[in-house]
């Protein structure tokens, strides 16, 4: 689908497919939508990174909360979207060992205890040792700073999410 295709949807057809594409949070592509026609995939991705950045903190860590845990209920109860099913299988969090699943859910858990939302990572761009590496190191960061690290992911997950719509045949088929 090229830029010129994803600037004739309508409303409805541009959320049927860019809904999801920051996690459970399609209030973020209604908003940008007012911005087509769109120059290209940069200029969508630039209109939603201002959106978040114009958001008060708890806004920002409302979209945070949005985020599934990596290797979590949702991936056991089989709850993720598409997209984070996805993405958790491509960093190998779909055959976890039980001690590893064990790990992931106390690490999880701490961090939310620290933070107030969820540890978020770009899952595609790391693996699982990546991950629970950058999960212990997280852990010591301060609130603001850890907040700014964390929607840094939020964004990388959109723009491979956005990349896979756009440049892939996927999205045609309407
Ligand atoms: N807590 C998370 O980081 N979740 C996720 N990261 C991804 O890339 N996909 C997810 O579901």
């Amino acid at each position: 689908m090229d830029i010129n295709a994803v600037n004739a949807l309508s409303y409805e057809d541009f959320l049927e497919i860019f809904g999801n594409v920051i996690e459970k949070c399609p209030i973020i592509p209604a908003a940008i939508w007012i911005h087509r026609p769109f120059t290209g995939l940069a200029d969508i991705e630039a209109h939603i990174s201002d959106f978040i950045d114009s958001l008060p903190e708890s806004g920002k860590e409302g979209i945070l909360r949005c985020h599934p845990d990596l290797a979590g209920r949702e991936l056991k109860s089989g709850a993720l979207t598409r997209d984070s099913q996805e993405e958790q299988r491509a960093a190998g969090f779909t055959d976890l060992q039980p001690a590893e699943v064990s790990r992931m859910r106390s690490l999880n858990s701490e961090y939310k205890e620290r933070f107030g939302f969820p540890f978020v990572i770009c899952a595609r761009l790391n693996t699982k040792q990546d991950i629970m590496r950058e999960l212990l190191q997280r852990l010591g960061n301060d609130r603001a700073a850890e907040r700014a690290r964390a929607i840094g992911e939020v964004k990388k997950i959109c723009a491979l999410r956005l990349r896979n719509l756009v440049l892939s045949d996927s999205a045609n088929k309407l």
